[in-house]
């Protein structure tokens, strides 16, 4: 990905080159751990080994038997749905099986999308690191059961990624089910470049080397400053702006086929910083969409935003044709592509006006390379942030009481957690 810090420098919050140039002998030194990390295989750290680590042989093999299916239906949560999504939304085309994800449990929409799937030329790929959470099983036995009665043998159209052990892993063992291991030392929200990412994307036909490639050369560019390394630029920069009072981060890519790596990139950003009262906030935004929403607030609201605004530099483009519609004559003969260039240009202008801190990534396409590389370096970013921000990067603890409350509200176990739902206070208004 390219860079461009320049909208940061002089804005409120701002942080000055001179700042940065100073922040620069923390990156060696956190360079310099994020490297150890990698050479130990340590937790976390071992995602951005995956370039060199994961086997994309493995994913093919995995779903060769998949090659007649029209739709692939990924039924998991969180890391577990969220990468493959970001390729699936970014790279598909028309004639590409098409990809589902069930990644909550609302009834109405599973029962929806479950009766619009056609089941017997639809593949499952139920994924899940732990091989227990509660979405994902509830949603796989939902699943399961509308296979069966649709007269459809589900062990002939479900694959399986998850750990080496649990509830996942001992189906996949009992009906000899195509499986794919979760990496170890990767946690979810780390996981898209791995098996739990690139299966869609194989079944989808995408060039999954490509995608390696991009990741494995951005790899290669991590270095021991800032200013020679984007990925570490965008993480050093973000961290000295949430220090200066920026504590949301708005990430708007001016593509819709990014709108999900919006999404990738907020549990990325938000379970690896928001820690020990700390983090940056992500707000998942669109452009030009947003531009005539949020954007009222990120200029005139509290000076406590920067916005990332993403694109590709090359695109696809459609004309728009000549008009004589009065005042939009200008519009007629320009195209498309044109007036989103243009807009995401007037937008940064306008938080350069306005004072609000804006940084530019851009990518050359959005395509397999591209992705490989920008959600390498986005990772990379985030873990560089973490070693700034001196936080426990690659763990989640404050997810956890949630999940123990609704499971003994549920009876699944005796949590006081549960009690304390109870506990509530209420003051009803109707
Ligand atoms: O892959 P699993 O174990 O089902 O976890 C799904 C998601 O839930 C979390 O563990 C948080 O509860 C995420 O970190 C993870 O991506």
């Amino acid at each position: 990905m390219h860079v461009d810090l320049g909208s940061s420098l002089d804005a409120t919050p701002g942080v000055s080159r001179e700042s940065l140039e100073r922040l620069d002998d923390q990156i060696a030194a956190a360079h310099e751990r994020i490297e150890a990390g990698r050479d130990a295989h340590e937790h976390g750290y071992e995602a951005l080994n995956l370039p060199s680590t994961v086997d994309l042989d493995a994913i093919r093999a995995a779903v060769a038997p998949f090659e007649d299916a029209e739709a692939v239906l990924t039924v998991g949560i969180g890391g577990s749905a969220l990468g493959a999504a970001t390729f699936a939304d970014a790279l598909a085309g028309p004639d590409d099986p098409e990809a589902y994800f069930l990644d909550n449990v609302d009834p109405a929409h599973v029962s929806r999308l479950l009766d619009s799937l056609p089941l017997d030329r639809t593949v499952v790929n139920v994924v899940s690191r732990s091989g227990t959470t509660a979405e994902t099983l509830a949603n796989f036995l939902v699943v399961r059961e509308a296979m069966t009665d649709a007269g459809v043998d589900w062990t002939e159209r479900t694959f399986v990624t998850t750990g080496e052990s649990g509830n996942l892993r001992s189906l996949a063992t009992t009906h000899d089910l195509p499986s794919l291991s979760v990496p170890d030392g990767v946690p979810g929200r780390f996981s898209a470049l791995s098996t739990v990412g690139l299966a869609v994307a194989a079944i989808q036909g995408h060039d999954l080397e490509a995608i390696r490639t991009g990741a494995a050369d951005a790899a290669d560019g991590l270095s021991g400053s800032l200013f020679e390394t984007p990925a570490y630029a965008y993480g050093a920069t973000t961290y000295a702006l949430a220090g200066r009072g920026a504590l949301t981060n708005a990430m708007m890519p001016y593509a819709e086929r990014l709108e999900t790596f919006a999404e990738w990139f907020a549990q990325l950003w938000a379970e690896s910083l928001g820690k020990d009262g700390l983090g940056q906030t992500p707000a998942r935004a669109l452009g030009a969409t947003d531009q005539h929403s949020q954007l009222q607030l990120y200029r005139a609201g509290p000076r406590d935003k920067l916005v990332t605004l993403v694109r590709p530099r090359n695109y696809s483009d459609r004309p728009i044709p000549e008009t004589d519609l009065d005042g939009l004559s200008y519009l007629g003969g320009s195209s498309l592509g044109d007036l989103l260039d243009a807009e995401f240009e007037a937008t940064e202008a306008s938080l350069v006006e306005s004072g609000v801190p804006a940084i530019r990534v851009e990518i050359d396409a959005v395509d397999e390379y591209s992705l490989g590389s920008l959600l390498y370096e986005m990772e990379a970013a985030c873990v560089l942030y973490g070693e700034l921000a001196a936080v426990s990067t690659f763990t989640q603890p404050a997810v956890e009481w949630g999940k123990k409350a609704a499971r003994g509200l549920l009876g699944g176990g005796d949590f006081e957690e549960a009690e304390a739902v109870d506990e509530r206070t209420s003051l009803v208004v109707e």
